[in-house]
C-alpha cells in the first residue's frame, strides 16, 4: 500500500511566507497532513489575500485583483464549502470587441442570433475552440484525483506531464499563436476573439505560452463565480481553519543553520529573519514554504549561506492597472449608437498599440448577486484594465461624465515568454517554492494546486515516502481504483 510506511515524529515548526491564496491553502493542507501539534507561522507583510483584494469606494467593495473562478476549479469550490462561505454568479452581460475604430464583434442577447453571428463571422471556429479548451480541461482535472490519493510532484514540469503528457509540456514551450495556428484556427478568429481574451485576462498578446492561453480561454465558459463578500475571504477563512499563527512582518533572509533542540542531536534548521516595523526578529523552522513570487520587486527575500547556493529568480511580472470609474460611458467612442441604445457591458480590445485600455466592463460590488446591465438613468461602475495609469484626458475620452476614478496598480502575473523554464519547487532539503507554477499559468486555482502539492511533497519527504512522489502513469494506475 503506497505511502503507508511508518511515520516519523512530525516537525515542530513550519514557516510559510505569504498569506495569499497559495500560502493560506498551504497552511490548510499542511495542517491536514501533519496534524494538530505542529506550529505553523504564516508571514505576511501586507494584507491577507495578497492579489485577492478589494477596493472600497463610497462604502461598496469591488474585486480589484483575482475576481472570477471557473466552475471546475475544485479546490476553490471545496474551500468555499468547508468555510461556509457563499458565492455570487452572473458575470454575464453582452460583450463586444473594439479594434480602435469600430466594434468588430458584438454579442446578442438572443442565443440563436449569437450562434448565427459567430458562424457568420468565424465559421465553426468558436465551437472548435470550445472543444479544444474542454479537452485540455479534461486532462487538467486529473490533478484532483492524484491529489486526493496523496500523490505529489517534485517539479511543475513533472506535474504537468502527469496530466497531459508531452502535449502539455509542448504547450509550455510554444506560443499560443503557434499552437492555435497549427491547430488550424483562422487569423480573423485569432485576432478578433482570442487576442482580446488574452488582453483582458493576462494583459498580453497571443505570444504567451499555449497552456496559459488555454486557461485564459476557459474564462469564456459559462458559470464563472466569485465569493460573496470578496474572494479574499477564502484566505482569511483558511488561515483561521488551519489554526496558523499570522505574523505581520516582512521576511528578509532565510539561512540554514545547525541547532540543538531541547532533546536530541544537533539538527539542520532554517532561520527566518523578518522585520516588524523597525524591529528585526528571527525564528527557527524545520520546514519553510515560500508562497510569493521570488523576485526583487515582489518579495525581496535573500537566501544566505546555502550550499549549493539557491538559484536567482528573475521572472518579470506584467504591470497592470485596475481602475474603477463610476460614470456615463461615452458609447460613441466605440459605436455610432448613443448610450440609450448601447447594450454592451464588457468591451474587449484587439491587439492594437494605439489603444490605451485592454478592456472595460461593468462590475458589481462583491455583495451584489446580479447581472449588470447598462442603463441611462444611473451611471455604472466600470472596471478598466490598462498597461499604464490612465490620464485625465484618457478618462474623459471614455466617459461623458464621471463621479470618481480610483486605481490599483499590480505586478499581476508573469510576463509569459515561451519556452518556459519553470523554477524548482524544491529549493533545498526542506525549503519549498510554490509560485513557480505561475510560469505555466497564474490563477487562484493554480496557487491552490501548488499549495496542495507542496504540502504533500513536504509530508512525504519528511517521512521518506518516496513512492508517493513523481509516480509515472498515475492515470493508468488510478483508473482501476474505485
Ligand atoms: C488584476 C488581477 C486580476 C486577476 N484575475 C484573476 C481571476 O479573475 N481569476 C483567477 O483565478 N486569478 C486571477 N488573477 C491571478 C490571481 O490573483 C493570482 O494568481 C493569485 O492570487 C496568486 O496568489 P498567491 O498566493 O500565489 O500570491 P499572492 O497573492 O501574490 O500572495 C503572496 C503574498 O506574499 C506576501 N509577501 C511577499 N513578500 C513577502 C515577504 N518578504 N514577507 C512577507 N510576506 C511577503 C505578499 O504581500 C502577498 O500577500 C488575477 C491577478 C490580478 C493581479
Ligand atoms: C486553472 C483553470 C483550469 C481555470 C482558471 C480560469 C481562470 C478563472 C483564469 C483567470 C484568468 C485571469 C488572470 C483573469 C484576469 S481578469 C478576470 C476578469 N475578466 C475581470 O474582469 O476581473
Amino acid at each position: 500500500c503506497p505511502g503507508s510506511a511508518e511515520l516519523r515524529a512530525p516537525p515542530d515548526k513550519i514557516a510559510i511566507i505569504g498569506a495569499g491564496i497559495g500560502g493560506t491553502s498551504a497552511a490548510y493542507y499542511l495542517r491536514q497532513k501533519f496534524g494538530k501539534d505542529v506550529k505553523i507561522d504564516l508571514f505576511e507583510r501586507g494584507e491577507v489575500g495578497g492579489r485577492l483584494a478589494t477596493m472600497t469606494v463610497r462604502g461598496q467593495e469591488y474585486e480589484a485583483g483575482g475576481s472570477v473562478i471557473h466552475p471546475l476549479n475544485l479546490h476553490m469550490k471545496r474551500f468555499v464549502k468547508d468555510l461556509g462561505l457563499s458565492t455570487v454568479q452572473g458575470f454575464g452581460g453582452l460583450m463586444g470587441v473594439y479594434n480602435g475604430e469600430t466594434l468588430v464583434f458584438e454579442e446578442s442577447s438572443w442565443f440563436i442570433i449569437n450562434m448565427i453571428k459567430l458562424i457568420w463571422h468565424y465559421g465553426f471556429q468558436s465551437l472548435r475552440m470550445h472543444m479544444w479548451v474542454e479537452d485540455i480541461l479534461d486532462k487538467f482535472m486529473r490533478i484532483y484525483r492524484y491529489q486526493s490519493h496523496d500523490y505529489a510532484f517534485s517539479s511543475v514540469e513533472k506535474l504537468l506531464h502527469s496530466l497531459g503528457g508531452d502535449e502539455f509540456l509542448g504547450m509550455l514551450n510554444r506560443t499560443l499563436l503557434e499552437t492555435l495556428q497549427k491547430a488550424g484556427f483562422s487569423e480573423k478568429f485569432l485576432n478578433e476573439i482570442v487576442a482580446p481574451v488574452m488582453r483582458v485576462n493576462y494583459g498580453q498578446s497571443m505570444n504567451i505560452n499555449g497552456f496559459v492561453g488555454a486557461v485564459s480561454m476557459s474564462c469564456a465558459d459559462s458559470g464563472l463565480w466569485a465569493v460573496e463578500g470578496g474572494n479574499k475571504l477564502v484566505c482569511s477563512g483558511l488561515l483561521r481553519a488551519s489554526k496558523s499563527n499570522l505574523i505581520t512582518g516582512s521576511v528578509m533572509y532565510i539561512e540554514e543553520k545547525t541547532r540543538t533542540k531541547r532533546i536530541g542531536n544537533p539538527t539542520k534548521m532554517y532561520e527566518v529573519v523578518y522585520q516588524i516595523g523597525s524591529e528585526t526578529r528571527s525564528d527557527f523552522y524545520d520546514i519553510v514554504l515560500v508562497a510569493t513570487p521570488l523576485n526583487r520587486k515582489m518579495s525581496n527575500i535573500t537566501f544566505l549561506n546555502f550550499d549549493p547556493p539557491i538559484e536567482e529568480f528573475h521572472q518579470y511580472y506584467q504591470h497592470i492597472v485596475t481602475t474603477l470609474i463610476k460614470g456615463q460611458l461615452n458609447s460613441t467612442l466605440f459605436s455610432s449608437r448613443a448610450l440609450d441604445k448601447f447594450d454592451l457591458s464588457t468591451i474587449l480590445t484587439t491587439d492594437n498599440s494605439d489603444l490605451f485600455i485592454n478592456s472595460i466592463g461593468i462590475v458589481s460590488s462583491v455583495t451584489e448577486n446580479d447581472n449588470p446591465q447598462p442603463s441611462t438613468e444611473r451611471a455604472h461602475v466600470w472596471k478598466i484594465f490598462s498597461q499604464e495609469i490612465l490620464t485625465k484626458e484618457q478618462i474623459l475620452k471614455l466617459f461623458l461624465s464621471y463621479d470618481y476614478a480610483v486605481k490599483q496598480p499590480w505586478l499581476a502575473y508573469p510576463r509569459y515568454k515561451p519556452p518556459e523554464k519553470c523554477p524548482s519547487i524544491i529549493l533545498h532539503d526542506r525549503l519549498y517554492y510554490l509560485n513557480g507554477i505561475e510560469c505555466a499559468a497564474s490563477a487562484m486555482e493554480m496557487s491552490a494546486i501548488a499549495a496542495h502539492n507542496a504540502a504533500l511533497l513536504a509530508y512525504h519527504r519528511w517521512n521518506g515516502h518516496t513512492d508517493m512522489i513523481d509516480q509515472e502513469d498515475l492515470y493508468e494506475k488510478l483508473k482501476t481504483e474505485l
